[in-house]
């Protein structure tokens, strides 16, 4: 053992046997509670523990979408430090690191070091470490070097600060570590203000995903800061109850409400009434478009003065008011749609059969919204809080299918996994399997998907005993199941488990709520990128004539296109890609079009896009959002002739 690890175990041993220290007290109460509570002993060193694949994969479904919300601030994050040599974790409040950006040159020393996606940094296990700590006090605070109570982590600096969610409770954990750093800890001050101000946009961007449909109050000390960067944000709803807050409101509204004992003895939360002197009906008056000077609102009861912008719910603004069975929807399916007939109908036939056993197909073209509408059902479920898996079968290589799915045993084949494999069916277990692309699975791994579906159990490949299986199978497509089981390509009994109810998506060309998805989209992405989007009248009138071949995916990707080239946030036809603001593209040259005017449309866009994109198939695939199957097929039914078929 080094000198250095030596002299670490005695000065902790000296700690736990209740020795004052000269460390920082955030550091010198975790060492202290690593030894009386956790029962760590300093002179055992642990190696980083890194959770299986399975149980990584149960962490991130649990926060999916705060991941996705999240992933904008922590690749924003990566940009400014990569260059410094830190790595960035992003743990879930029980220390699991579910999403990592780190210099893959280094994955190696980094996996060995717990810097990695799966690594374990609950304060029990790995000691007193920032994610650990931070979990335990939720307190910023940076662990430096030999503040790391487990000596195998003392070369490491870790700087992490919490993620509340919009009720107050810890959500995750944002951590930026690095495996060298200069010997004072004030070299790394700068790090611990970057973690927490992103920490902070973390949670905003989250707060403001979760409450799209709510009033919104920003507020800040300074006018210029209200609109751009505030520091207290709040969710109100329609009653103006507040129902959600980041961590500096929740402070703020604390610190007002010890004044005020009587409200917090009240079990239905508190109304922007009892905190400021204005009502549900004053927020109009708070809107982006009035002077920052005339937006000023006091405290009720301190009497301070902020500056507040306020934003209304989107569907006061542009969507058509809901029917009264579209309000008794469960919010996560009350969001996929607005007023649309067909999409009515799918999602109100889906809810009332999601709890039953009956097989659900999901039909529609690619990018419509099968696998968000699957994920949706599984959230309002009586299976919510277990797992729930997707499989895109047609990702799948034909020869890996069965183990991917199925599982195997140890050793049970020639390039089996070493420990053997759960298989993606039983990791599903208890909760939702989304069979993806099912049209696409060979017939031998249909015929056993067959006999795990009627039996409810399954057999790993090398196992002799099955093992019981109650999961909720959805199964989705964009191909003609029908004219599968026609030409043999598809066992017509499993067909007949699948479809027990078909619910099919409509494309989005034919939805009649298309301008409310775009502003929706638009109000998305606003939130991810701390920004205010709007589109001019030209682009929204391209939007709106497009024909959407990639549907919703298309749609987002366009969005978002034009949300990178836009000025000042605001998207004007040019901002586009160029198939959307320019339809008719060039002249179309080639093999005769087959079909009428909208098809010719979209062949001619098409058209320009591959010869823009130098007949790349997968570059226009990417650019439109959809498979390359997808953009091929359109080749052959447009009859466009590519260069390299040309004698
Ligand atoms: N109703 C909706 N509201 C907002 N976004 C949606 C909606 N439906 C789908 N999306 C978004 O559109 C994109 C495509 O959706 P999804 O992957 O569910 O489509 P899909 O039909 O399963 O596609 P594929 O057939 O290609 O697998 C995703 O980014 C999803 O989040």
């Amino acid at each position: 053992m080094t000198t250095e690890r030596a002299a670490h175990i005695d000065e902790l041993v000296r700690v736990a046997v209740g020795q004052t220290s000269a460390r920082d007290a955030i550091i010198h109460q975790s060492w202290v509670r690593c030894v009386s509570e956790h029962k760590l002993d300093p002179l055992v060193l642990r190696d980083a523990h890194i959770v299986t694949s399975g149980r990584l994969r149960e962490h991130r479904d649990a926060m999916d979408e705060f991941l996705h919300t999240a992933r904008f601030g922590v690749e924003m994050l990566y940009r400014q430090i990569a260059g410094l040599g830190y790595v960035l974790l992003l743990t879930d409040a029980r220390g699991i690191t579910v999403d990592f950006i780190g210099d893959p040159t280094f994955n190696n020393t980094l996996r060995r070091a717990g810097l990695y996606l799966g690594a374990d940094w609950n304060e029990p296990h790995a000691g007193t470490c920032a994610v650990g700590t931070c979990i335990a006090t939720e307190e910023a605070l940076t662990v430096h070097q030999s503040d790391h109570f487990d000596a195998t982590h003392i070369p490491l600096t870790c700087t992490a600060a919490p993620v509340f969610d919009p009720s107050g409770k810890l959500a995750a954990v944002l951590d930026i570590s690095a495996l060298r750093s200069p010997e004072p800890k004030a070299s790394q001050f700068l790090a611990l203000q970057l973690v927490k101000s992103f920490a902070h946009k973390i949670e905003n961007a989250n707060l403001l995903n979760r409450f799209r449909q709510e009033w919104i109050i920003k507020l800040s000390g300074s006018a210029e800061f209200a609109d751009v960067d505030p520091d207290y944000v709040m969710a109100v709803d329609s009653n103006g109850r507040i129902i959600g807050f980041n961590n500096r409101a929740r402070q703020l509204l604390a610190r007002e409400l010890a004044k005020r004992p009587d409200l917090r003895l009240r079990a239905d939360g508190f109304s922007v009434s009892d905190i400021f002197e204005c009502t549900i009906d004053d927020l109009p008056r708070f809107a982006h478009s009035r002077p920052t000077g005339q937006r000023t609102l006091r405290l009720a009861n301190s009497g301070a003065t902020l500056f507040a912008q306020t934003l209304p719910p989107p569907n006061k603004l542009v969507a058509p008011a809901s029917s009264r069975s579209e309000s008794a929807l469960p919010t996560p399916l009350r969001n996929l749609f607005r007023g649309d007939p067909a999409m009515h109908h799918v999602v109100t036939r889906a809810a009332k059969l999601i709890n039953t056993q009956m097989g659900l197909l999901i039909t529609g073209e690619t990018g419509t919204g099968k696998e968000h509408l699957t994920k949706a059902l599984h959230s309002v479920s009586a299976r919510a809080g277990r797992p729930f898996v997707a499989v895109n079968c047609a990702a799948l290589p034909e020869s890996l299918i069965e183990s991917e799915l199925f599982g195997h045993e140890a050793g049970a084949f020639t390039g089996a996994a070493a420990k053997g494999k759960k298989g993606l069916v039983l990791e599903a277990d208890g909760g939702t399997l989304f069979l993806d692309e099912i049209g696409d699975m060979p017939i031998s791994s249909q015929t056993r998907l067959l006999r795990v579906l009627a039996e409810r159990e399954v057999t790993p490949v090398g196992r002799t005993r099955p093992v019981p299986l109650n999961v909720r199978v959805i199964a989705a497509t964009h191909r003609d199941l029908v004219a599968l089981v026609r030409a043999g390509q598809f066992r017509e009994d499993l067909y007949f488990r699948l479809n027990g109810a078909v619910l099919a998506l409509p494309p989005l060309r034919q939805r009649t709520d298309i301008e409310w998805l775009i502003d929706q989209s638009l109000h998305r992405l606003s939130t991810e990128h701390n920004a205010n989007y709007a589109l001019t009248a030209s682009a929204r009138s391209a939007l709106l004539k497009y024909q959407w071949p990639g549907n919703i995916r298309e749609l987002i990707n366009a969005l978002d296109h034009g949300c990178a080239l836009s000025n000042d946030g605001t998207i004007d036809l040019v901002d586009l890609p160029d198939r959307i603001a320019h339809p008719l593209g060039e002249e179309i040259s080639g093999k005769p079009v087959r079909g009428g005017a909208a098809t010719s449309r979209q062949a001619d866009a098409l058209l320009a896009a591959l010869r823009n994109n130098r007949w790349n198939v997968s570059q226009v695939a990417r650019e439109r959002g959809v498979d390359r199957s997808t953009i091929h097929r359109q080749i052959l039914r447009f009859g466009i002739t590519m260069p390299k078929d040309l004698t």
